[in-house]
């Protein structure tokens, strides 16, 4: 047995092959990418740049007395304690700045302490201080050059006015050239260098003006083509935070030379490159509610009034501040944990990123000589018109470059807008769109499609920090502007969108960007859609989250609406919904949704009474024309009376049309829907007709899109996301379980179908006896009467009405007069309301 164990017993290694025991290592990596590396590093460099430059200086005064002490060679002059110099930084500063102005560059040594200085700098406070490589070619060159310059005009000084360098270089020179020659070519050479570093405007000095008698006899300068193209504006390639990442600038390095001056212009533009640029927070201006017209109903079709604009301002609720005392049954819940929304579904899993795809490689592919050859067009274009330009910039978007010009002194802007179309045409490329003057910035832009575009994923936008961090209450993903930055957004702060462009251009594709946002960051418990889907087909792959986030009609078997009249009717209960939460709202003494939500989740408001979670509610319409053809007002009313108010109360609007004309968005719509976009449409028309501006017909379609948004202006490319990958999300929501059914929208009655029915007093509205008093009491029997005074939506001050007609306080409607009063005083209201039940 002692045998068999010991058989088993691994044999000892070789003492040779035990290798030494693990020690831990330093990573030089890591320590070369140490921010205090950097820092050290930097200050060295100070110090250096600062150490050449004192001792560069002294060597001016103490050259002669220090030289023949240098002489007598390195070893003896260093570390020979005898020997005395005169250099302030002693026989080191001496032997160096020798060694620089002697065998080196002369006098223009001194350009080495710039770069050290700035290579410093830029390490030291770990950003760009300086332009280092921009800068190393202008001292490079001006290092060779004054060298040899000063070495040439200096003679046979005995200073070494050009050092070993420039001697060698200017004697190798002159037996060439001969001295004229060489002097010819140095002189022309600082020309060039001064107006390289430079770039120095000269001005031709002006003649006095002749007296102008018309315009044939003194026509507008002809440019001179002969004019040497030695000053033409050079491009330079914005550093986008991705450009960068994408070693963009390795890629087009020909075409991007140094800036020459760093003009006011370049400033906005150098904000692009920050690394650690942030998103703006949303700088929403607080909503006010845009005037519409009241609509006074037409006679022959008697529906009911469109609710005249209500400044939100008006719609302040009295604060009732509800004690815990006077919630439940009175009793204090403070002791309860807050309620949580999202047990409900306790179990429910977000979808994962992985159910996404990447489209393409994602990298923006810029072709050096396609930039070079739109810079060269545009500049050309603009010089056959007169205009002369001091530079231009390019940011490649991944769709279009932007080339950001700034025109030269005294070319006027006005004149560049009025000429855009010939030099759109000029430039005939599709897509082409001129920015003239670009907000803010006053250069002129022009966008120009690139050859290889590049496809923004959907899934690059989700996992993107900006949006897992956001913290807005319905971000949403929609592209990614000419820089590169992701534009997300909040819904619930637009508050509603119009969505327009011609068949093709990428509107579906737009949806489910944004349906898939909302579906990436929200619990089913916080948020429901109402889709409306005229078409039949767009919306139908939502059907298998119906019972998570769908809001469907009582009684309905399919949530997605695709009838005209069940989207009536939709539209209708949303505004029933709408009135329910401000009355909820009002109850609870809270001015919006998040506030009655986060007083709800404290436990303030007893459930019993009505109260309880409210999610928010997005209504998506696929083909808004399709409804107005059918439907028109009856369609159009419910969407503006939602639209002015129901921000509050968390319900919010996407409408996506194919027909961007004025019929389908009426003025009524356009007022209400603050922030628009527009893929491409096939006229200036439709873009103005969505935007109010030109542009939209210049797209190139594929989600290339313009949103007016905030008072802005933007073009985007849209997120791309492709129906399988929509499918698996909604298939991974919808296989988890959910809900009984969808949540229920309350049951709208159509008022022509109730009419002639009878009213039972004994299901009477609860604030049927407030009414008949303030009617009573006015002597007006007026429906808006009731509205206003009453803080009611529609719906209900319309049954109320009805009721107190009915029951004989009123008289019949009289079309756009009040009703008759019927019952006169308080005192017979009175007696009256104790006979009824
Ligand atoms: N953001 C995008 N990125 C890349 N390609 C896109 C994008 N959006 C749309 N496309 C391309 O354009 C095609 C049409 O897009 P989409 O179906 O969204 O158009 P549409 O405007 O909804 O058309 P219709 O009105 O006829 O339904 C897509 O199949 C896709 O190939």
């Amino acid at each position: 047995m002692a045998n068999k164990l010991k058989s088993k017993k691994k044999p000892l290694p070789d003492p040779v092959d035990l290798r030494p025991e693990k020690e831990e290592k330093v990573e030089v990596r890591s320590v070369l990418r140490d921010e205090r590396t950097h820092k050290i590093s930097g200050a060295l460099l100070l110090l250096l740049s600062v150490f050449l430059f004192i001792a560069f200086t002294s060597y001016l005064f103490t050259w002669q007395e220090d030289q023949d002490k240098v002489f007598q060679g390195t070893s003896r002059f260093l570390f020979g304690d005898d020997i005395r110099v005169a250099n302030l930084l002693g026989r080191l500063g001496a032997w160096v700045s020798h060694f620089f102005f002697f065998k080196g560059f002369g006098l223009a040594s001194f350009f080495l302490c710039s770069i050290f200085f700035m290579a410093g700098a830029n390490l030291l406070f770990g950003k760009k201080v300086f332009r280092l490589w921009r800068n190393l070619r202008y001292v490079l060159v001006g290092l060779l050059y004054f060298s040899v310059a000063f070495a040439f005009f200096s003679g046979k000084s005995a200073f070494p006015w050009g050092g070993a360098v420039g001697n060698m270089i200017s004697e190798w020179m002159s037996s060439f050239l001969g001295k004229i020659g060489t002097g010819a070519l140095l002189l022309l050479g600082g020309v060039a260098y001064f107006i390289w570093r430079f770039n120095p405007v000269f001005e031709v000095p002006k003649m006095p003006a002749l007296p102008v008698r018309n315009k044939e006899r003194n026509p507008e300068p002809v440019p001179d083509p002969t004019v040497d193209d030695a000053d033409e504006p050079k491009l330079f390639i914005e550093e986008t935070p991705r450009n960068k990442r994408n070693n963009l600038k390795k890629e087009t390095g020909p075409v991007v030379p140094p800036p020459e001056i760093i003009s006011p212009e370049s400033i906005p533009l150098q904000m692009i490159e920050r690394e650690d640029f942030q998103e703006p927070e949303n700088t929403i201006p607080p909503f006010a509610e845009p005037e519409v017209p009241v609509i006074v109903p037409v006679q022959e079709v008697p529906l009911p009034p469109l609710k005249p604009a209500i400044p939100q301002a008006d719609l302040e609720l009295e604060i009732k501040e509800v004690t815990p005392e006077e919630t439940p049954d009175g009793e204090v819940h403070e002791d309860l944990p807050p309620y949580e929304p999202t047990l409900d579904l306790r179990d429910y899993r977000f979808p994962s990123m992985d159910l996404l795809e990447t489209h393409g490689s994602e990298k923006i592919v810029q072709d050096p000589a396609e930039l070079e050859a739109n810079k060269n067009q545009i500049i050309n274009t603009l010089k056959n018109y007169d205009i002369q330009i001091q530079k231009i910039f390019a940011t490649v978007g991944p769709t279009v470059t932007l080339y950001e010009i700034v025109p030269a002194a005294g070319v006027r802007i006005s004149r560049i807008k009025n000429l855009e179309d010939d030099i759109a045409l000029s430039l005939a490329a599709l897509g082409i769109r001129i920015i003239a003057p670009i907000p803010g910035k006053g250069t002129i832009g022009i966008e120009v499609p690139n050859v290889k575009k590049t496809v923004v994923s959907m899934k690059t936008l989700l996992t993107a920090d900006k949006f897992q961090h956001s913290n807005f209450s319905l971000p949403i993903a929609i592209g990614k502007k000419i820089d590169n930055e992701n534009f997300i957004v909040d819904l619930a702060a637009m508050p509603h969108l119009l969505m327009a462009g011609a068949t093709g251009q990428g509107k579906s594709v737009g949806l489910n960007a944004i349906l898939v946002s909302l579906l990436y960051k929200k619990h089913p418990s916080q948020l429901k859609f109402v889709l409306v889907d005229p078409k039949k087909v767009e919306l139908s792959i939502y059907r298998t989250i119906e019972k998570h986030f769908l809001a469907k009609l009582p009684g309905e078997e399919e949530a997605i609406i695709t009838d005209t009249k069940k989207v009536v009717h939709t539209l209708n209960a949303l505004c029933i919904e709408m009135d329910n939460r401000y009355d909820l709202l009002k109850e609870a003494g809270t001015r919006n949704i998040r506030e009655y939500n986060e007083k709800f989740v404290k436990r303030r408001l007893n459930p019993q009474k009505g109260h309880q979670f409210l999610p928010f509610m997005v209504l998506v319409i696929d083909e808004f024309a399709d409804l107005i053809m059918t439907a028109g007002k009856e369609v159009e009313m419910p969407i503006a009376r939602l639209a002015q108010l129901a921000r509050a109360v968390g319900i919010h609007l996407i409408i996506a049309t194919q027909r961007p004309s004025v019929n389908i968005i009426t003025g009524t719509i356009k007022a209400n829907f603050p922030a628009r976009i527009a893929f491409k449409v096939s006229s200036k028309i439709d873009s103005r007709t969505i935007l109010d501006a030109g542009g939209a017909e210049q797209l190139i379609g594929k989600g290339d899109m313009l949103i007016s948004y905030n008072g802005e202006l933007t073009r985007l490319q849209c997120a791309f996301v492709d129906t399988p990958e929509v499918e698996s999300v909604t298939d991974f929501i919808g296989r988890q379980r959910g809900y009984p059914q969808a949540f229920l929208l309350p049951e709208y009655v159509d008022e022509k179908e109730m009419e002639g029915k009878d009213f039972d007093l004994n299901d009477k509205d609860p604030l049927f006896g407030d009414a008949a008093r303030l009617i009573v009491q006015n002597q007006i029997g007026s429906t808006s009467l009731l509205q206003r005074r009453m803080k009611l939506g529609y719906n209900r001050a319309g049954r109320l009405m009805d009721q107190l007609e009915q029951a004989g306080v009123v008289g019949p409607n009289l079309g756009s007069k009040a009703r008759e009063v019927i019952i006169k005083t308080e005192a017979e209201l009175d007696e009256y309301l104790t006979q009824i039940p």
